[in-house]
């Protein structure tokens, strides 16, 4: 399978080495979090906001959003309006996309979306930093800038069905952005509309590998998202899991839904109203999943300063906000995140 990213060769001494299972798959030292086998999300019909409905049904449809955000953080969404041609066709492409050779994948060049002058890589997997099996995702992934994807039309159906699938979707999180705005009594802001095109997103396709040692990696480690809202588009698989007050919870997947979630800078902006609640991936040691996240981010340099006063974070720069996660990575393995722009 010359697909496969060499995880066991390249990761030799830490899998020798590191004998010590997850164990309470939280990564700590603390007593086990319980956790919930299996737990159903808020599932939003996103039909009734449509004109045609009626108001009483528009009005509860925006209530639920707003409602969802504010307990978990996460909901799914049906009825997006992202047509199912269009879901097929990018799932398709990712599936073909992470069978291609690793060495064609691991190349700098690839997809044209790196270069000499702009060296990140688009293909990632594992973690090279890693000094801990707790540090070592066992997933790969294409993070790719709608605004390069772009750049690649002509190509191929691949770059076709990412700009197109991109776009949609850009549509839905303003939408959401923007009923969540309503939410908070902020009503018609051009915020979102002025500050976060479809050239300021990003998607980033996953692909967790079945994993001979599933109890002692994570497919994708805890973390909060560093954007606005995330929209998640996943198999029927599972494994994500997300935390509950002390408690980690099990989703069940629904891959006829959307999946969306709250991320670090609608938080801030929220003045702390809705929650940019911690997930991650368990690894699965029978089955590969695969999943598609659409990061809906503003323009590095928009400031996010919450109408809500008073505030409770200082403002700040969307790329101060990814410096300061970057040298906190850097530094402690894991990211600090909003509580270091916290007013006192
Ligand atoms: O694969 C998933 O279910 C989650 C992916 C995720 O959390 C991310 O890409 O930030
Ligand atoms: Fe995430």
């Amino acid at each position: 399978m010359d697909f496969e990213p060499p995880f066991q060769e390249n990761y030799k001494t830490l899998l020798q080495n590191g004998s010590d299972e997850l164990g309470d798959r939280n990564g700590g030292r603390q007593p086990p979090p319980q956790l919930i086998e299996h737990c159903e999300l808020p599932l939003i019909d996103l039909s009734h906001l449509q004109t045609r409905g009626s108001s009483v049904g528009r009005a509860d449809c925006k209530g639920d959003i707003v409602e969802a955000a504010r307990k978990w953080g996460f909901f799914q969404v049906v009825n997006h309006e992202v047509p199912t041609e269009i879901l097929e066709s990018v799932k398709h492409e990712q599936k073909k996309l992470f069978r291609l050779p690793f060495q064609k994948k691991a190349e700098l060049c690839f997809l044209n979306l790196s270069s000499s002058s702009s060296p990140t890589k688009s293909y990632r997997w594992g973690n090279p930093q890693a000094t801990c099996l707790k540090q070592l995702p066992w997933s790969e992934a294409f993070h790719l800038p709608l605004a390069s994807i772009s750049r690649m039309k002509g190509n191929d159906n691949f770059g076709v069905a990412m700009e197109t699938y991109g776009m949609t979707v850009a549509d839905l999180a303003a939408l959401i952005a923007e009923i969540l705005a309503e939410g908070l009594g902020i009503k018609g802001t051009s915020y979102f509309k002025e500050n976060c095109t479809s050239s300021t997103c990003f998607l980033r396709m996953n692909r967790y590998p079945p994993c001979p040692h599933a109890s002692q990696v994570f497919g994708l480690m805890p973390h909060t998202d560093t954007n606005l809202l995330t929209v998640l588009c996943q198999d029927k698989v599972g494994g994500l899991q997300l935390m509950e007050g002390e408690r980690w919870v099990n989703l069940n997947p629904n891959p006829n839904a959307l999946l969306v979630n709250i991320g670090d800078l609608f938080e801030a902006w929220s003045n702390g109203m809705y929650k940019s609640v911690k997930h991650r991936v368990m690894a699965s040691q029978e089955e590969e999943r695969f999943s598609m996240a659409f990061f809906y981010c503003p323009f590095n340099h928009t400031l996010i300063e919450s109408p809500l006063k008073p505030a409770l974070y200082r403002s700040f720069s969307f790329e101060e906000y990814i410096a300061q996660v970057r040298r906190d990575v850097q530094a402690t393995g894991d990211k600090v995140g909003l509580s270091r722009f916290l007013t006192q």
